[in-house]
């Protein structure tokens, strides 16, 4: 263990453990890559000699190819399982007169649609942190808003207003759960004071619902003076659209004026559309951020950066004080200066129902994975939930490597004088939010966020990696930030189609972790990013073991070992070892239940078929040139009532036509079929008639177990979640026009 402390002679404030399941990982990966090596070995030399036909030697390279692949991503998880570490920090062993030392901190929220990201999320969000347990004057709240949405500016303003009683509420009660929306539903107090307060929060909510329903601002009855008024004076021009309009920026609270109403300060709130323009690409959430870093270092400019998605409410108030348990550490102690670029957060979500149908929890990546990379030079960035050191922005942690801003007002250390609302701080804002600002300079290859990817979050974390810098992984038992996760299955498959095409993005780069990667980041660090960065082509091997070996067990054809065969014990021990690792794993360091790792292991095989398959299509199409286009699908934060019903019931939500959803469709009847053929071989003859084709017939039962879900929403369900009548038919026709296509081949 190692403990840190800010010097030899007060208490620690952190302290890392190996995690001792590292001992038992080793040894078995040291078994199961024996146990791989031998497989591959056998595939080799059946395709080098014994070829006696085409269908043959055909299904063999297939089969050859899916366990390459297999075993590629099985050596890249086992990078990550060399060394989990688990950190611990200490807040309460800050010292406490410690507070006039604290770093400034400034946050980034992004949102980007008001009708799909509800402005009352955004805020609350927002109060989140404008609560913090922080100093208000060294406290600053940007908010990025890409929908360029007076709705959503409307929807600050209130903010603002209402701030000025909640912060106090929340300090004077000692609330821990400080989204006013979060905190109303789940606390029913008596008392005249929360009911009061509760009722200016439900009248706040209830105005900015009925002005996003409506979509117009009603100025007579919600703008209640002339400079409310002239906020708004932008949106009139009639050329004001989301994707075209100027810079928007709007000091809503400044922590040197706006008092709340016991007389304290308030942080800073800004509001921040940066400029559009049709003719200029605007980099989705990256160029956002960057935007937000520029304009933030013009006004506040501290050292602390926390990036958050909209829907990413803080729930603990005290999560900034966990990040400057490392702040405070030697070598580093009190300027961030050292080799740590960043603290991340796990990504954890409310709402997912009891058994995480849809293994919405991400688990293996925001938990288990970086506390494996933790072990090693950190955890990736995975966009939200995570506190930056500004100076990581400007090149590796080396004086030799800072890249310098293209003007002296961004410089990371440049010490902040003027007030934010001095007319030329705002001139300057505007101009650094403008959307041909970053032509020729380094934002987003050198600087800042880097461009490249749809998960700009995982690419520019590598790049920093790869520039020298280190990164923490932060998991204080409560959890700190809760976001929402999507209840749609489409919509679910979608998110994570644009993770994939992302995820290939890195990938499949000149700069991929495979290559670079390991160069710079040594081989357990550079294949833990090809672990996630190689994500998508997980899709190969599932769609092959999804329909060959059924397809082959249609035909009669067997190609799996003989059960008297020894080679069908290294089957058994390579499938039950590695899915037994994945479910102690799951059941035990993380403890979670065995009935959410079964629809995690679902989900793993659902994706292979559908999400990493079209991801890869469109990355595909998109390099050839042949779609040049690929749009930031956001995910929609609205929940409509009866799906969320049926979703916390434990339904699929398909409702939608998609193709999306005919592979795993196919693959389901396919299954089905192939099993019913081989149960009825096996009622025909025993199991030893069969028996070259049991692991087959085991497989597609694995298969079917797997479908239920699909079954029940084809046939069973009438619910509008219900699988769409128009996908089955298409299904059906597709897996019959499979199955004869597989005949002619089998017979060849
Ligand atoms: O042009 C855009 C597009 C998105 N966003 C914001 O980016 C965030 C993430 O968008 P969302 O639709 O919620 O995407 P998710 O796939 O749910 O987000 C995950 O994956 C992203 C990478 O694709 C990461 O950036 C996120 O942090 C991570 O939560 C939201 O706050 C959006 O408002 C923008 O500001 N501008
Ligand atoms: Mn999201």
């Amino acid at each position: 263990m190692t403990v840190s402390a800010g010097d030899s002679t007060t208490p620690p404030f952190h302290e890392l453990k190996q995690l001792p399941h590292a001992v038992y990982n080793r040894l078995f990966a040291a078994v199961y890559a024996s146990a791989v090596v031998a497989l591959l070995r056998r595939h080799v030399t059946s395709l080098v000699v014994l070829s006696p036909s085409f269908s043959f030697s055909t299904t063999t390279f297939l089969l050859l190819a899916a366990d390459l692949v297999l075993a590629f991503k099985w050596v890249t998880a086992q990078a990550l399982r060399m060394r989990p570490v688990r950190r611990r920090e200490f807040p309460a062993n800050l010292p406490a007169a410690g507070r006039s030392e604290f770093p400034a901190l400034d946050v980034f929220i992004c949102t980007a649609d008001p009708y799909k990201e509800p402005p009352v999320g955004v805020v609350n969000t927002a109060m989140s942190v404008l609560a913090y347990d922080y100093p208000p004057e060294k406290l600053s709240v940007y908010v990025s808003d890409d929908g360029g949405s007076a709705l959503t500016l409307f929807a600050f303003l209130e903010t603002a207003k209402f701030a000025a009683f909640w912060l106090p509420f929340c300090r004077e009660n000692g609330v821990v759960e400080r989204s006013p929306e979060v905190y109303f539903t789940t606390n029913i107090s008596a008392s005249a004071e929360t009911k009061n307060i509760q009722m200016m929060y439900e009248e706040m909510k209830d105005k900015i619902e009925r002005v996003v329903e409506r979509g117009t601002i009603s100025i007579e009855e919600y703008l209640v003076n002339d400079t409310e008024r002239r906020i708004f004076d932008e949106w009139s021009s009639a050329d004001f659209s989301t994707h075209h309009h100027p810079a928007v920026l709007q000091v809503l609270l400044d922590n040197k004026k706006s008092k709340d109403n016991s007389g304290n300060s308030l942080p800073n709130l800004i509001y921040v559309s940066r400029e559009k323009s049709k003719t200029t690409h605007h980099r989705f959430k990256a160029g956002a951020l960057n935007v937000l870093l520029r304009v933030s270092a013009v006004m506040t400019n501290a050292p602390l950066v926390l990036t958050l998605d909209c829907d990413m409410c803080s729930t603990n108030p005290r999560t900034p004080l966990h990040v400057l348990c490392y702040y405070f550490s030697p070598p580093a102690a009190g300027s961030f200066r050292s080799k740590y670029g960043f603290v991340q957060f796990p990504q954890r979500f409310r709402g997912i129902n009891k058994h995480d149908i849809y293994a919405g929890d991400l688990h293996h990546y925001t938990m288990n994975m970086p506390f494996g990379s933790d072990g090693l030079l950190g955890p990736p960035f995975i966009g939200t939930g995570t506190f930056f050191s500004r100076r990581v922005f400007f090149g590796g942690p080396s004086e030799s490597q800072f890249v310098a801003p293209e003007i002296p007002e961004l410089f990371p250390d440049r010490p902040v004088n003027r007030p934010i609302c001095d007319p030329e701080v705002l001139d300057l804002a505007h101009r650094v939010a403008g959307c041909n600002y970053e032509a020729q300079t380094n934002w987003g290859s050198k600087m800042g966020f880097r461009y490249g990817s749809m998960v700009e979050d995982l690419y520019t974390g590598f790049h920093l990696h790869c520039e020298g810098w280190r990164s923490i992984f932060c998991y204080p038992e409560q959890p700190s930030f809760l976001g929402d996760s999507p209840i749609s299955f489409a919509d679910v498959l979608i998110q994570q189609s644009r993770w994939s095409v992302g995820a290939l993005e890195l990938s499949m780069s000149k700069k991929s972790p495979l290559f670079l990667g390991i160069r710079k980041l040594g081989w357990l660090m550079g294949l833990g990013y090809c672990h996630f960065s190689f994500w998508p082509i997980w899709s190969l091997p599932i769609t092959t073991y999804a329909f060959l070996p059924q397809l082959a067990l249609l035909n009669g054809v067997s190609v799996f070992p003989k059960i008297s065969d020894p080679w069908f014990l290294l089957y058994t021990f390579l499938f039950l070892g590695s899915y037994l690792q994945d479910m102690l794993e799951f059941t035990t360091v993380s403890n979670s239940t065995f009935r959410r790792w079964w629809n995690e292991q679902r989900i793993w095989t659902v994706r292979g078929l559908s999400c990493f398959l079209f991801g890869g299509f469109d990355f595909v199409l998109k390099s050839l040139g042949v779609s040049t286009k690929l749009g930031f699908s956001l995910t929609s934060k609205i929940v409509d009532e009866e799906q969320r019903q049926r979703y916390q019931k434990g339904m699929f939500e398909f409702g939608v036509s998609s193709p999306i959803f005919l592979p795993m469709a196919m693959a389901a009847l396919i299954n089905l079929v192939s099993f019913g053929f081989g149960l009825a071989r096996v009622v025909k003859g025993g199991w030893w008639n069969v028996e070259g084709l049991v692991l087959q017939i085991v497989l597609s039962g694995f298969g079917v177990v797997n479908s239920v879900p699909i079954y029940e929403a084809m046939v069973v369900r009438k619910d509008p979640g219900k699988f769409p009548a128009r996908s089955s038919v298409a299904a059906v026709v597709m897996s019959i026009v499979l199955c004869c296509v597989a005949s002619v081949l089998f017979s060849s």
